[in-house]
């Protein structure tokens, strides 16, 4: 599908936290800076069908709170009747917002039930980058939304057990000037001409290391002229936590080494280093991890890898940022994630940021399957898998 879209941003949070609120104001920050930006909401196709069905009244449904919220619970048993009998809906829904907007640099996207909307929709739009936004309000604030926070609503939300947003947006104050500051400092530089500049600096290599393989050589950025240096420069602005809260930069070698060497020296960070079996002197943290999606595919090579790191490197370490040059099938990530956990860092205290991600090879959706869609993972670009 030709498109122009850059970003698709999902908005999730509980009932009555102002996720539509927050859309629009975004919407209109981003086209304040000249980025073409639609917010729509994705619970208006099953309105329509719901409408359809019940003769109810679809406008209603979409503008008048008190009638929503009438048809809300009937609405939502429509919704999951109808994904069970085709569970690939959601997946359908989404595919059909971004057709009728691919015209634009931003969409929006609101009323998206999915409890991992990343990890489980980007591979859908490989070239595109898709961040979930989480919008957080309290109790009382919800409750102060026309026909917003209702006791007897079923108020779970999306859930932070195994998931994390890209972002998250408190919604508590200063309304509209809260929400436009928040669309400025963390939308705007996803959309930067940076990223594009940094994007031209990958060579495509047709046919390696196989036929039909697209190479995408992002270690190459940094054998370019001022390519480390807006690289370095990036992920350390994107970075969306506290770098002096970070103990450590971790990384695996050899891609990850170049990018993480220059942002800890850059952050002011130490490095952890982490290399294949029998490089590192004891005492070492060991784990066996099957090959990187692209190594799979070089000639032939044993199957599984075992790398190591030095306990020592981490004793004393609590929260560390993982540097890495690609996420694709998510092995390496989920290997060095393994590492971590043997020396008691927790998901919950690792961020990982990539230079580039191919969402196609599903990383997000494995490192979930393996527990750890608690890591909170971060990529400077996307890429297809063609
Ligand atoms: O998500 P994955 O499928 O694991 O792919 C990502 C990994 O692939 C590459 O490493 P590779 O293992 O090929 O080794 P290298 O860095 O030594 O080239 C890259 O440096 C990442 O670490
Ligand atoms: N096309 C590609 N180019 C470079 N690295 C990759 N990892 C997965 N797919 C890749």
């Amino acid at each position: 599908m030709e498109s122009t879209l850059k970003l698709i941003v999902v908005v999730t949070g509980k009932h009555g936290a102002g996720k539509d609120f927050c859309g629009q104001v975004w919407a209109s920050t981003l086209e304040d800076h000249d980025h073409d930006t639609r917010a729509v909401s994705i619970s208006d196709v099953t309105k329509r069908e719901y409408a359809d069905a019940t003769g109810t009244d679809y406008d209603r449904l979409v503008f008048d709170r008190p009638y929503k919220e009438h048809h809300r619970a009937a609405l939502t048993a429509f919704f999951q009747q109808q994904v069970e009998s085709r569970p690939e809906l959601p997946e359908e829904h989404f595919l059909s917002l971004v057709a009728k907007d691919k015209d634009a640099d931003v969409l929006i996207i609101t009323g998206m039930r999915d409890e991992a909307p990343v990890a489980n929709m980007a591979h859908l739009v490989p070239n595109v980058k898709v961040i979930e936004v989480r919008v957080k309000a309290s109790r009382i604030m919800r409750q102060t939304v026309p026909g917003g926070y209702h006791a007897n609503v079923n108020d779970t939300g999306p859930s932070d057990e195994n998931c994390c947003p890209s972002l998250v947006f408190g919604n508590n104050e200063s309304g509209v000037k809260a929400a436009e500051e928040f669309a400025r400092k963390h939308l705007l530089p996803l959309v930067h001409e940076d990223l594009q500049k940094l994007s031209d600096m990958v060579r495509v290599v047709p046919d390696f290391p196989q036929p039909g393989v697209n190479f995408r050589h992002v270690l190459g950025i940094s054998q370019k002229p001022d390519g480390l240096a807006l690289c370095t420069r990036l992920l350390h602005s994107h970075f969306s936590g506290s770098w002096p809260k970070v103990d450590a930069v971790v990384c695996c070698e050899a891609g990850g080494y170049v990018f993480a060497s220059a942002l800890a020296m850059w952050a002011d960070r130490p490095l952890v280093l982490i290399r294949k079996a029998g490089k590192l002197p004891p005492l070492t943290l060991l784990t066996v991890k099957p090959l990187s999606y692209i190594s799979k595919l070089a000639p032939a090579q044993d199957q599984e890898q075992r790398i190591e790191v030095e306990q020592d490197a981490l004793s004393g370490v609590k929260s560390v940022v993982v540097i890495d040059d690609v996420l694709s099938s998510g092995e390496t990530l989920c290997g060095i994630l393994q590492l971590l956990l043997q020396a008691g860092i927790q998901a919950g205290h690792v961020q990982a940021l990539v230079v580039a991600e191919f969402p196609v090879h599903r990383g997000r959706a494995f490192l979930r399957q393996q527990g750890f869609g608690k890591v909170d993972v971060q990529s400077l670009m996307v890429f297809g898998g063609e």
